[in-house]
């Protein structure tokens, strides 16, 4: 007999960022998660890391009861039942911001991911064996660089990491100002240096376009071989994504949502403009953010590569998106928001049960690698992430780490992300606009 989940623990938890800039403004010098912790009868323990977010604990706290008491073998169930639960809750929306404010999907996934731990550790599996209708497709994930613009924390009273004890460049360069060609090929460097990254994502909507294909230029020179993309998150109007990207066209290994809602037309539909007058593939995580979604999508031709983060696909929608992309010719992709190490290692398992080529997986590990709350984060190596072999996971918790992430959060009073704080200190009464790259104002 498989063993009964015997306790749920919400843990909300916070790390230090860097000053990274996007569509939504600046990042604040911390970013808030949420872990999930069960217990079960056979004394293992199971994780699940999401992001953060009143809303967010309320929904854990409201599935908790549903959870407390269930088989391990039964999970399908219990996440059935999780699942109607938050519905009753109401329809959500992922909103305009670069980052997605539903709830229910997250809870869900939480809930998963430690319940897919527990039952790994029961049958003695790995959890990418045991996701998707075919289980572990490759021992290995590719990831990318994923390379931001940053703003200068000097200009701001916050409390940035500063560069103590630097283990090598990219510990320098990851914690000042970048806002040029130059200094991007900078982070690219140091981070290829530690990391080893063959692709490359820079993330837009903050300069004028021009200037932002001024820096793939410059990447493109850097690294002739690179893969590379560029990500405005739907910031640019057709017209502009098509005129700054169609000269760099050969630089790009595809577009990821260079364009979005405008007028009357649909985000969707100016992506399939895009596509079709540019002949770049597109990549997206804000139009086809679920199944319907992305079947209005794929019905216009908006999207070559849907970027399934399993954080608001669930782990098992993320993989059933990389399963029906390998079904149709699709690419499968996976979008990331700043995490800790249990997600990493949530995103390597997702990867590793998708099958056929899929393109490197986003993570923003690296601009918080150092600040771990397992005991041995899953290393990027040669660019690569090794897929655990050991039952569930794969990852264990630090116990004292995991509390100090908690103390800081508690210490912060901060009850969702905010990006407008820190871009207030950039340019007076800043306000997020979803059609004006973030220090054009
Ligand atoms: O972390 C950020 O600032 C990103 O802009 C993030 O919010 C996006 O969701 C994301 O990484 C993306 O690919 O759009
Ligand atoms: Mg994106």
């Amino acid at each position: 007999m498989l063993p009964t989940v015997t306790r749920m623990t919400v843990v909300p938890v916070a790390g230090y960022d860097s000053f990274l800039l996007n569509l939504s403004g600046g990042h604040a010098p911390w970013f808030i998660r949420c872990v999930v912790i069960l217990e079960d009868s056979a004394g293992h323990r199971g994780v699940g890391e999401i992001p953060c977010s009143d809303g967010i604990l309320q929904g854990l706290d409201q599935c908790e009861a549903l959870v407390v008491g269930s088989s391990v073998a039964a999970l399908k169930g219990t996440l059935e039942r999780v699942r109607r639960r938050l519905a009753a809750n109401g329809r959500e929306e992922r909103g305009r911001q670069t980052f997605d404010l539903r709830v229910a999907v997250h809870v869900i996934t939480a809930i998963e991911s430690a319940l897919f731990d527990l039952m790994g550790q029961a049958v003695a599996l790995p959890v990418a064996d045991l996701l998707g209708r075919y289980g572990r497709q490759r021992d290995e994930v590719e990831a990318l660089g994923y390379l931001f613009l940053l703003g200068d924390p000097a200009r701001t009273d916050l409390p940035y990491p500063q560069p103590e004890a630097p283990r090598d460049r990219w510990d320098e360069v990851r914690r000042r100002e970048a806002l040029t060609p130059e200094a991007v090929v900078e982070l690219a460097r140091a981070a290829h240096e530690r990391y080893g990254f063959r692709d490359f994502k820079l993330k837009g909507g903050v300069l004028e376009p021009e200037r932002e294909a001024d820096c793939i230029r410059a990447l493109h020179e850097a690294f002739p071989e690179a893969r590379l993309t560029l990500d405005p998150n739907g910031a640019w109007s057709l017209e502009e994504a098509v005129r700054v990207l169609t000269p760099i066209r050969h630089m790009l290994s595809y577009a990821e949502d260079p364009c979005g809602q405008e007028q009357s037309w649909s985000g969707r539909e100016t992506m399939a403009e895009f596509r079709r007058r540019t002949g770049l593939p597109t990549a997206t995580n804000m139009i086809a953010t679920d199944f319907k979604q992305l079947q209005y999508a794929l019905q216009v031709g908006a999207v070559d590569i849907p970027l399934a983060d399993c954080h608001f696909w669930t782990m098992q929608g993320a993989v059933t998106v990389g399963e029906l992309c390998h079904e149709w010719g699709l690419t499968w992709g996976s979008h990331s928001n700043n995490h800790f190490d249990i997600s990493l290692a949530m995103m390597t398992h997702v990867a590793a049960a998708c099958p056929g080529e899929i393109t490197a997986i986003d993570t923003h590990w690296i601009w918080q690698d150092g600040q771990r709350i397992t005991r041995e984060p899953l290393p990027i190596r040669d660019g690569r992430l090794r897929v655990p072999e050991v039952p569930g996971l794969g990852v264990e918790l630090d116990d004292s780490k995991l509390e100090q992430a908690h103390r800081l959060y508690r210490s912060l009073d901060v009850r969702q992300r905010d990006d407008a704080l820190a871009m207030q200190y950039l340019i007076e009464g800043w306000q997020f606009d979803p059609k004006r790259p973030a220090l054009v104002r």
